[in-house]
C-alpha cells in the first residue's frame, strides 16, 4: 500500500470537514495495536497441515479462548469451541448427530451464537469497525454488526436481539451464519500471512496451497528453489520442466501433473516403457501409507524417473555449454563415464556406477537427446506452458511473490545472500558485471520476469536464469556450491553426495554478520532481523541465530524431512507484543484433526518481547498513513488560509 499522493488525496477529501475527519481517523488508526503477521515456509505440498494452521491462527485462537473463557468453560469444552471456530461445518454436523432432542439443539445454537459474538467482539478490538466489516461474509454484515455492537441492556433491546437470533434458527440460517463468524474470526486473528518459499514438491498437494492462498485476505509470497522449478515450466524452461518431473516421479507425485494441471504424460510413458526396466534406484520415495502405488503403478513410475532424469542430465550438460558464465562445467558428468558404462572418473578417482540407466547416452555425443526424448519434452513444454491452471496459480505467484521482501523492517529470504567465507557478498559476473548482494537478487527478479513474460523463448539468458536459480552455485535461492543430484543417484560413495553450503550458513550466526546484510537490503541494522526457511533445523539446533536477529523457520512441514528435524513445522508470529516462534507437531490427516480434536501447536517461544505494546504507527502501513496525516494537514492549512475573509 503506498502513501496516497496529494492531488489524490485533495480530490477525495475536497472539503475542510472531509479533510478533518479523514485525519482523526488516520491518527486514531496509528494508535491502535500493530496486527499479527504470522511467517511460514517449506509447506512443501502439505495442504491439510497447511490449512489446519491458517485455521487455527497459529494456535492463537486457543490462548484468545482461555483468555476469554477460562472459569466459564472447561478446557475440553474450550477444545470443542476451538474445533468449531476451526472446522465449522464439519463440526456442526458433528454436533447435530449428538443433540437430537430438537431443544438441546436450540439451546447449542443460542449458547454458540452468544460464545462466538463475544469471541469476534474480543478478536475485533484491534481493527476500525471498517476493517472489521470488510472480514465479514457479506450475507450476515447487517446482522453481525447490529448483534456485535449493540446494547443489550435493556428489556426491549433484549427482545429485538433475542428475535434476530430466533430467526436465524427458524429460518435455517442458523448454520451458515455460525460458518460465516468462525470464518471471520480466523481471518482476524491473524492479518497477514508471509510464506517464505517452497510451496511446491515433496508434497501431494501444492496446487490446493495455491487455491487456498488465492482465496486468502493478505499474503505475500517469497519464491523458493522448488517454486522455481514450477514457474520455469510455465516459462517454458525445458530444464525447469525435467527437473520438476523428475521430483514428483521421486516421490509419488505425477498426480498432480497430470490432474491438477491437466499435462499429458502418455508420451513420457512410452518413452520410459520402450528404454527403461525395473532399478530401484529408481523406486519412488513412499513416504505415506495411504497413497502406497500398485505393483504395475510402481514400475510405470520407475521407469519414468529414469526417462526424465536422463533428460535432465543431457538439457543440463548443453545448458552448461551454452553459458559458460555460470560456471557450472564440472556438473557435467554424462561424459566422464567409462565407455562399458560402469564407472565414472571425477576428480582424479574412479567410482563403480550404480543403477545405471545410460542406454540413451550415446558415449560420442552424451548430451544429445534422442529425437524420441526431444520429442516428449517438446510435447511436455507445450502442455506445461498452455496449462490454465498452472498459470492462474503462477500469475498469483508472480503478481504477490518476489525474490525478497523488506517488511516492517524484517527481511525475508528463502535461502541466503551468497558471501565469501569473509563475509564479503558475491554473486554471478554477466558481460563482466558482477552482480553481488541486493544487486544480484534484483537481477535475477528482472530475468525471472522477462522470462515469465514470454514463454515461448526456451533457452534464452533469462529463461536460462531460472534454472540457474534452482541450482546454480551463486544463485540466493539454492545456496550450495553444487547439487549433487547425479552422484546421489548412481554413485554409492556418499562423500561424493555431499553438496557443500555456502558460507552464509556459517556466518548467520553472527549478530555483526546479519547487521551487514540488513543494512545491504538498505534495513536498520539494529532492530532487524533476518527470516529464512529452505534448511531444515535438526533435531538440537536452534531456529533462533545471532541474538535473535536471524529466524529460520524451515522446521519440516514435509514429511520426508520430519524425522530430521523431529517436529512438524514452525510458524513465527509477530504481534504487538513482540515474536514467537510456534513450534508444530506433524499433523496426521483433517479427518482425524477433526474427530479427535487434535490440535499441532505445541510449544511458544518467545523471540522478543516488545518493551512496550507495538502500534500500528511503528508499522511500514504506519509510516505511509503518517506521510498521508502530514499531507492533509497541509491541505487543510491551506484551505484554512484560503478560506479567511481578507480584512
Ligand atoms: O531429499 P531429496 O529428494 O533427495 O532432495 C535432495 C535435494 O533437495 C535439495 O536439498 C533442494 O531442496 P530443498 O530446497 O528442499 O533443500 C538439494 O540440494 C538436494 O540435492
Ligand atoms: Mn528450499
Amino acid at each position: 500500500m503506498r502513501a496516497l499522493e496529494r492531488a489524490e488525496l485533495q480530490e477525495k477529501f475536497p472539503t475542510k470537514e472531509a479533510l478533518t475527519t479523514e485525519i482523526i481517523n488516520l491518527e486514531a488508526i496509528l494508535n491502535l495495536p500493530k496486527s499479527t503477521e504470522a511467517f511460514m515456509s517449506d509447506i512443501h505440498g502439505e495442504f491439510d497441515a497447511f490449512d489446519h494452521i491458517l485455521r487455527n491462527a497459529s494456535g492463537n485462537i486457543v490462548i484468545k479462548i482461555q483468555d476469554l473463557f477460562s472459569g466459564q468453560m472447561t478446557p475440553q469444552r474450550q477444545k470443542v469451541f476451538a474445533f468449531l471456530i476451526y472446522y465449522p461445518a464439519d463440526r456442526i454436523k458433528i454436533v447435530q448427530q449428538h443433540l437430537t432432542d430438537p431443544d438441546d439443539l436450540r439451546q447449542w445454537y443460542l449458547d454458540t451464537f452468544r460464545h462466538l459474538l463475544e469471541m469476534l467482539r474480543y478478536c475485533a478490538t484491534k481493527y476500525t469497525r471498517s476493517k472489521v466489516r470488510k472480514a465479514l461474509d457479506p450475507k450476515f454484515v447487517y446482522i453481525t454488526e447490529e448483534l456485535l455492537y449493540g446494547d443489550f441492556s435493556t428489556e426491549d433491546k433484549k427482545k429485538y436481539y433475542a428475535q434476530i437470533t430466533d430467526d436465524l434458527i427458524a429460518l435455517h440460517t442458523a448454520d451458515d451464519f455460525i460458518i460465516a463468524l468462525c470464518h471471520t474470526i480466523q481471518r482476524l486473528v491473524v492479518d497477514h500471512l508471509h510464506v517464505v518459499g517452497d510451496i511446491y514438491d515433496r508434497g501431494p498437494a501444492p496446487d490446493k496451497i495455491m487455491d487456498r492462498l488465492m482465496r486468502h485476505h493478505s499474503v505475500d509470497l517469497q519464491w523458493g528453489n522448488h517454486d522455481i522449478l514450477w514457474l520455469g515450466a510455465a516459462a517454458g524452461s525445458q530444464l525447469c520442466i525435467a527437473n520438476l518431473l523428475r521430483i514428483c516421479a521421486r516421490y509419488n507425485n505425477l498426480a498432480i501433473v497430470e490432474d491438477a494441471y491437466g499435462i499429458n504424460l502418455r508420451h513420457l510413458s512410452l518413452l520410459a516403457e520402450k528404454y527403461y526396466q525395473d532399478n530401484p534406484g529408481f523406486a519412488p520415495k513412499i513416504i505415506r501409507a495411504d497413497r502406497q502405488p500398485n505393483p504395475a503403478e510402481l514400475s510405470q513410475l520407475t521407469k519414468i524417473h529414469q526417462a526424465i532424469a536422463i533428460i535432465q542430465f543431457k538439457l543440463e550438460g548443453q545448458a552448461i555449454d551454452r553459458r559458460p558464465e555460470f560456471k557450472m562445467q564440472a556438473r557435467k558428468l554424462l561424459d566422464k563415464i567409462s565407455p562399458d558404462r560402469q564407472t565414472i572418473t571425477l576428480g582424479g578417482h574412479t567410482y563403480p556406477l550404480i543403477h545405471g540407466c545410460f542406454q540413451t547416452v550415446d558415449a560420442k555425443d552424451p548430451y544429445a537427446l534422442l529425437p524420441e526424448e526431444q520429442d516428449v519434452i517438446d510435447q511436455l513444454t507445450r502442455a506445461f506452458v498452455n496449462s490454465e491452471k498452472l498459470h492462474r496459480h503462477m500469475d498469483f505467484f508472480m503478481a504477490h511473490g518476489s525474490m525478497y521482501l523488506a517488511y516492517n523492517g524484517n527481511l525475508l529470504i528463502h535461502g541466503c545472500v551468497p558471501v565469501t567465507p569473509a563475509g564479503e557478498m558475491e554473486g554471478l559476473a554477466l558481460d563482466g558485471h558482477l552482480y553481488k548482494g541486493k544487486v544480484l537478487f534484483d537481477m535475477l527478479e528482472e530475468n525471472l520476469r522477462e522470462s515469465y513474460a514470454t514463454p515461448s523463448q526456451g533457452d534464452d539468458l533469462s529463461t536460462d536464469l531460472l534454472w540457474y536459480l534452482w541450482t546454480g552455485p551463486e544463485s540466493p535461492l539454492f545456496g550450495k556450491r553444487a547439487m549433487t543430484t547425479f552422484e546421489r543417484y548412481f554413485i554409492a560413495d556418499q562423500a561424493t553426495h555431499e553438496e557443500v553450503p555456502n558460507s552464509y550458513y556459517t556466518l548467520r550466526h553472527q549478530p555483526e554478520f546479519i547487521e551487514h546484510i540488513l543494512t545491504e537490503f538498505g534495513l536498520n541494522p539494529t532492530n532487524g532481523r533476518v527470516i529464512n526457511g529452505h534448511t531444515p533445523v535438526k533435531k538440537g539446533q536452534s531456529p533462533i541465530l545471532a541474538d535473535g536477529k536471524m529466524l529460520i523457520i524451515d522446521g519440516g512441514f514435509a514429511r520426508a524431512y520430519q524425522p530430521t528435524t523431529g517436529i512438524g513445522g514452525y510458524t513465527l508470529l509477530y504481534n504487538s507484543y513482540g515474536l514467537q516462534l510456534v513450534t508444530l507437531q506433524p499433523f496426521t490427516t483433517r479427518a482425524q484433526a477433526i474427530a479427535d480434536l487434535t490440535d499441532i501447536v505445541t510449544t511458544k517461544r518467545i523471540v522478543e518481547q516488545a518493551r512496550a505494546r507495538q502500534t500500528v504507527a511503528e508499522t511500514d502501513v504506519g509510516r505511509r498513513l503518517r506521510d498521508e496525516v502530514q499531507t492533509l494537514l497541509s491541505l487543510l492549512q491551506e484551505k484554512s488560509g484560503g478560506s479567511e475573509p481578507s480584512a
